[in-house]
């Protein structure tokens, strides 16, 4: 999976809240720490991954056969279309046909969508089996791999159906993103770009230093990129596992964008659908009086500088306010929004009156 070796980064996520801490490697070959990770009680590893990595999935089987592991291959569909209760059910039976056991163990390569399947898929067997994530996308090392979140989506809406089940580990091989499309490696940069609205400004310095380079792997900042963004996932899970409060920081410019993705029956790319909830978000917080023109204005600025949508089908939005209901951070009829009180310094907006979220969809509507 790649060419350059070293001592990987170590990031710790949880641990200090009664759940039981795991790490997250960055660096390059992690596959060597596979085994250590999948642990001697184990007899059979599944791996499932998408039909893009067909050929990285059967070089990790090898591998494992090769250190006695009898070893369950599940190829998914690429993107959302693994986030089914369908490709759930065919895992279930894949594992249930070779007798996967308690102590055995998943593993998921692939992007978000890979290992948010993946993670439900082990929550679920058994009522929980051990699993290990290897993102292979931006999207899934600075994010979806990281906190225990996992999930399916349904027609009612995304991630509706799901578990806090956190990994054993996690290893982010930054060679794998020299094959992962220019659009999936922007769609990652919105993640990345929320974590340094949310939390580490500095994030937004470094992608605004070369919006261009920070388009690819190759360019200088990518590791720290990734890096910075982990941390501040690993900071916030680490204290809020279940989202009881601080962890719902993570879905700034969410509750719009999983109301677009499912507008679009989950073809747009998820990181496309945040770029354009967190612009509404940032209007939001203006229009609320909290948030001051530079820093709303810098959400435009910076996520078009990569290449990230700012705008939506303005004649969608009756359809978004209903999808918008069933967002996760809704209580009864109130629906909540993520917006900032300034750069790094997210709160809850409670039940935002509809005129003032018209005026802020006025802003990003096409
Ligand atoms: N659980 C969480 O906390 C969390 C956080 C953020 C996002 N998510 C979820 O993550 C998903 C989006 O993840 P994503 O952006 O990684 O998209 P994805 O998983 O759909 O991957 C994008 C595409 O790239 C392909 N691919 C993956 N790795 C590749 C590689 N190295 N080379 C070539 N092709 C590759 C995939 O097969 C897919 O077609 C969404 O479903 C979102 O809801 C979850
Ligand atoms: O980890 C979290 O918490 C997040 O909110 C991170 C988000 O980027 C991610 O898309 C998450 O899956 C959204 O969660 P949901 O609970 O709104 O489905
Ligand atoms: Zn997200």
């Amino acid at each position: 999976m790649s060419e350059q070796a070293g001592a990987p980064t170590r990031i710790t996520v949880g641990g200090t809240d009664g759940t039981e801490a795991y790490e997250v490697l960055v660096g390059r070959q992690l596959l060597g720490e596979l085994p250590a990770l999948i642990g001697k009680q184990a007899k059979r590893v599944a791996v499932l991954h998408p039909e893009a990595l067909a050929e990285t999935g059967e070089a990790l089987r090898a591998d494992l056969a090769d250190q006695g592991y009898e070893v369950i291959a599940i190829q998914l569909p690429n993107a959302e279309e693994s986030k089914t209760v369908e490709v759930a059910a065919y895992c279930w039976k894949a594992l249930g046909q070779t007798n996967f056991t308690r102590t055995d163990v998943i593993v998921g390569v692939g992007g978000g969508a890979t290992t948010d399947l993946a993670g439900f898929v082990a929550a679920t067997w058994l009522r929980g089996v051990r699993w290990i994530a290897v993102p292979t996308t931006v999207l899934g090392m600075v994010d979806a791999a990281v906190g225990g979140k996992t999930g399916i989506n349904t027609a009612e809406g995304k991630n509706l159906v799901g578990a806090f089940h956190p990994p054993a580990g996690v290893l982010c091989d930054l060679a794998a993103l020299d094959s992962l499309p220019v659009n999936d490696y922007v769609s990652g940069l919105a993640e990345v770009i929320k974590a340094g609205f949310i939390v580490d400004p500095v994030i937004l310095d470094l992608i605004e230093e070369d919006p261009q380079a920070a388009r690819t792997p190759a360019g200088p900042h990518t590791a720290e990129l990734i890096e910075r963004s982990i941390r501040v996932k690993a900071e916030v899970v680490s204290g809020d596992l279940k989202e009881a409060g601080r962890r719902e920081i993570l879905n700034y410019g969410h509750t719009l964008g999983h109301a677009i993705e499912k507008n679009e029956r989950y073809n747009w790319r998820h990181g496309a659908a945040v770029s354009v909830g967190m612009v509404f978000a940032a209007e939001l917080g203006r229009i609320a009086g909290r948030l001051d023109d530079a820093t709303a204005d810098r959400h435009r600025s910076v996520l078009e500088a990569v290449g990230l949508p700012l705008t939506y089908r303005g004649d969608q939005w009756p359809k978004l306010v209903e999808n918008m209901k069933v967002d996760k951070k809704s209580r009864g009829d109130r629906l909540r929004f993520i917006v900032l009180d300034g750069l790094g310094k997210p709160v809850v907006l409670e039940a935002p009156d509809p005129a003032m979220l018209l005026a802020a969809h006025a802003e990003i509507a096409a």
